[in-house]
């Protein structure tokens, strides 16, 4: 179980595979340094970032999927907790980033995509809006990508959103977290707030 959880009113959550960037991004986004890595798996626990006077935080999850020397039970065991805080906290939480590598994303969600099998991204983007939560995918890596529209109409097709990925500018997010270029989702984040009725927060996003 995560038991750190500060008690805030107002939260955005990032969730992805390990080693997406998710921690590099809440650097960029908050100027504070958590620890990020070659290799996957270095976030074990919720990062919270937190502005108390707001009652409002950032919360970096741990990523899932393939962990550099953690086995498979452990694994399961650290999704499962990701699941349980996102169920337990939903009402809090104003909008989930799913952070994806957009080099590697297709090829990932395609190799498990079979009969019995929802690749995890695609699991994770579905599990969120089921749980009422809006989603915003943040494509990160952006600066591995060669053809940046054809990967970005795959994602979309891949996630069931009819490409072209320009129409859904409010939900896919082009970034390059560790060059700062996070224009895209403070964008769309700020979008998904002033939805919500929260212009109170934008300007932790600009
Ligand atoms: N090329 C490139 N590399 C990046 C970018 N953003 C992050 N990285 C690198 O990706 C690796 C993983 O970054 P982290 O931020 O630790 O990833 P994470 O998603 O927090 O990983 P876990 O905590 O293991 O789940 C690091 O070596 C980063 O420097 C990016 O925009 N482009
Ligand atoms: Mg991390």
């Amino acid at each position: 179980m995560f038991d750190n959880r500060p008690d805030r009113d107002a939260e955005i959550v990032f969730v992805g595979r390990s080693n997406v960037g998710k921690s590099t991004l809440m650097r960029e986004l908050t100027g504070h340094k958590f620890e990020t890595g070659g290799k996957p798996g270095v976030t074990r626990k919720p990062n919270h970032f937190d502005w108390a006077s707001e009652d409002f935080m950032l919360t970096d999850l741990p990523g899932f999927g393939f962990m550099s020397g953690v086995g498979d039970e452990h694994r399961e065991q650290i999704k499962t907790d990701i699941v349980h805080y996102i169920e337990d906290n939903a009402e809090k939480i104003l909008l989930g980033v799913l952070v994806v590598d957009g080099k590697s994303v297709i090829d990932i969600i395609d190799r498990h995509s079979g009969e019995d099998e929802i690749p995890h991204d695609v699991e994770m983007f579905y599990f969120l809006q089921d749980v009422g939560i809006p989603v915003v995918v943040a494509v990160n890596k952006m600066d591995k990508v060669d053809d940046k529209d054809d990967r970005l109409n795959d994602l979309c097709d891949r996630l069931g959103l009819h490409p072209p990925w320009k129409q859904w500018q409010d939900t896919i997010a082009p970034i390059t977290a560790k060059r700062g270029s996070i224009d895209s989702l403070n964008e769309s984040v700020k979008e998904h707030l002033h939805d919500q009725k929260r212009d109170d927060l934008l300007k932790f996003f600009s």
